[in-house]
């Protein structure tokens, strides 16, 4: 399901934090046999380009035509030199000068200069931080889609439960894939 929403978006955004965790690529490659993806654009927010040069999603493009090389929204104290490297290997810098109070790019320029680039339907990905400052924009956002596994997550430490400067989840549809439920839904207006 991942796969087949990636294609219908134009773009699919993650943090710098995944890119470091997981080493994602980013792609719609799991479609069933015989449907030909079509692959969003990637994008990282990397305020101080940490995108390791060796990252799968540089490398990707390099073996798959059908792969585009990422967009990497940086800040406006990125180092030079690491944005000329990513650039050399195909990477496009997309520097944004508009920071919040920690130096972030602030998320509506973002999606503007996204927008702007022909990214009109972005899909937010992760991680916990990056869902997390969307949802806190929540004019940004017009649908979660919300996975439900039957897994236990995290080990012996509680995770606190509620986060009381997000908005309000308001459900639309749920619907059920093997054992997973996944739900739709929107955000309640304050
Ligand atoms: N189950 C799922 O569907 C998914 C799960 N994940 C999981 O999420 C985890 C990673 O999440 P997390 O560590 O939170 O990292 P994120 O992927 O959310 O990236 C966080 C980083 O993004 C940069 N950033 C840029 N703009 C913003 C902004 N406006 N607000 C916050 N951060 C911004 C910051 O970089 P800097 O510090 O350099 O400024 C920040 O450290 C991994 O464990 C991964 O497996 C990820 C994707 C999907
Ligand atoms: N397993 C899984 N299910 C979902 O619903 C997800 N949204 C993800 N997300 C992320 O997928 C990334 C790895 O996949 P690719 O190499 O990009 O195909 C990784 O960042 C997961 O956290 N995963």
């Amino acid at each position: 399901m991942t796969h087949r929403m990636r294609a219908t978006h134009d773009a699919i955004l993650v943090g710098i934090g995944t890119v470091l965790c997981d080493n994602p690529q980013l792609s719609a490659r799991l479609l069933p046999a015989g449907e030909t993806p079509c692959h969003p654009q990637p994008v990282v927010l990397d305020p101080m380009l940490r995108t390791p040069m060796d990252a799968r999603l540089l490398a990707g493009p390099k073996d798959n035509a059908d792969l585009k090389m990422p967009w990497i929204v940086a800040g406006p104290n990125a180092d030079s030199g690491k944005r000329r490297l990513l650039e050399e290997l195909g990477a496009t810098v997309i520097v944004v000068n508009d920071v919040d109070d920690e130096g972030r790019p602030r998320l509506g320029k973002v999606v503007g200069e996204l927008e702007r680039r022909g990214a009109k339907r972005l899909m937010v990905e992760g991680g916990a931080q990056v869902i997390r400052a969307f949802l806190r924009s929540e004019r940004m956002v017009h649908r979660l889609v919300i996975t439900i596994a039957p897994v236990y997550i995290g080990a012996a430490e509680g995770v606190p439960a509620v986060d009381t400067v997000l908005p309000h989840i308001r459900p639309l549809a749920y619907e059920q894939f093997g054992c997973d439920v996944v739900m739709v839904a929107d955000l309640q207006k304050q």
